[in-house]
């Protein structure tokens, strides 16, 4: 058994901050040690705008962020245009790519392939090779391991576009997988599958606000919480697996937070 996941619960918005930006910053030191590349993917939802003020407004002086050897891949993509308000290319562009002060350098990023909006397999099988070209050769690597996954976390458990319940939790073949029919819209959409989004080397979520309360609660204090996407993750990543909450989303919870600092 390994240790449980991190779960760091912080005041407001700026301390979460903070502390986000003190995490994403030993996973890109760490990777630069390694292999001189930090690849990192990044969900949509709220997390594009966190991730924002992590890394362009709670500077403190505390590290250096070397975009340009940043390669940015997206944990789930919608199926629509990169300019479409639904995009998480989009959200990730306007939050933090096109705030990056030129001095930082660049990141490469990795949008999907909108020649295949219409077929989403394709679409995904394309953002496979992506990552086969990116990561190694298929054949030489069975999982793509990511420096730093950064996730959120939907007020049902759902993570990337893996729902609860949903049979792509059953995936042990592909890389990344098209949803038709996402509970949450828009239902077109590519995620990475199960065994991709729990192999970082870190996996980092992001939740806050009230409304996460009972699903926190279910996660991390139930059984059958285990069986939620997030919790699956948890179960398979443990103590690669940190949490970055406030106070409201842990509201009530029994599961042992570490409040204030990493
Ligand atoms: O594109 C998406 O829909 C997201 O990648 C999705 O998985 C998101 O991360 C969660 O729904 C949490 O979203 P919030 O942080 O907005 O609650």
């Amino acid at each position: 058994m390994g240790k449980p996941p991190n779960l760091y619960a912080f005041q407001g918005a700026d301390e979460l901050a903070a502390g986000l930006r003190t995490y994403v910053l030993d996973a890109q030191n760490s990777a630069l040690e390694r292999h001189d590349v930090f690849r990192v993917g990044v969900s949509g939802g709220s997390l594009p705008k966190v991730l924002g003020k992590a890394l362009l407004e709670a500077n403190n002086g505390d590290g250096k962020l070397q975009f340009d050897k940043w390669e940015v891949f997206f944990a789930d993509e919608r199926a629509v245009p990169l300019d479409h308000e639904d995009s998480n290319y989009r959200l990730v562009k306007e939050e933090i790519l096109d705030k990056i002060p030129s001095e930082l350098g660049k990141p490469k990023v990795y949008p999907i392939d909108v020649k295949y909006l219409d077929d989403i397999q394709e679409m995904a099988d394309q953002y496979e090779q992506t990552l086969v070209s990116c990561f190694a050769a298929r054949d030489s690597v069975r999982l793509p391991m990511f420096d730093l996954l950064l996730l959120g976390c939907g007020p049902d458990g759902h993570t990337c576009s893996l729902f609860p319940g949903s049979p792509l939790l059953r995936e042990t073949d592909a890389w990344v997988l098209p949803i038709s029919d996402s509970p949450k819209p828009p239902p077109k959409r590519i995620t990475l599958s199960l065994p991709v989004a729990s192999h970082g080397i870190k996996i980092g979520f992001v939740a806050t606000g009230g409304g996460k309360k009972e699903i926190m609660k279910q996660i991390f204090d139930t059984e059958e919480g285990h069986q939620l996407p997030c919790g699956l993750i948890n179960s398979f990543a443990q103590e690669r697996v940190s949490w970055f909450v406030d106070y409201p989303a842990i509201e009530g919870l029994s599961f042992p937070a570490r409040r204030g600092s990493l």
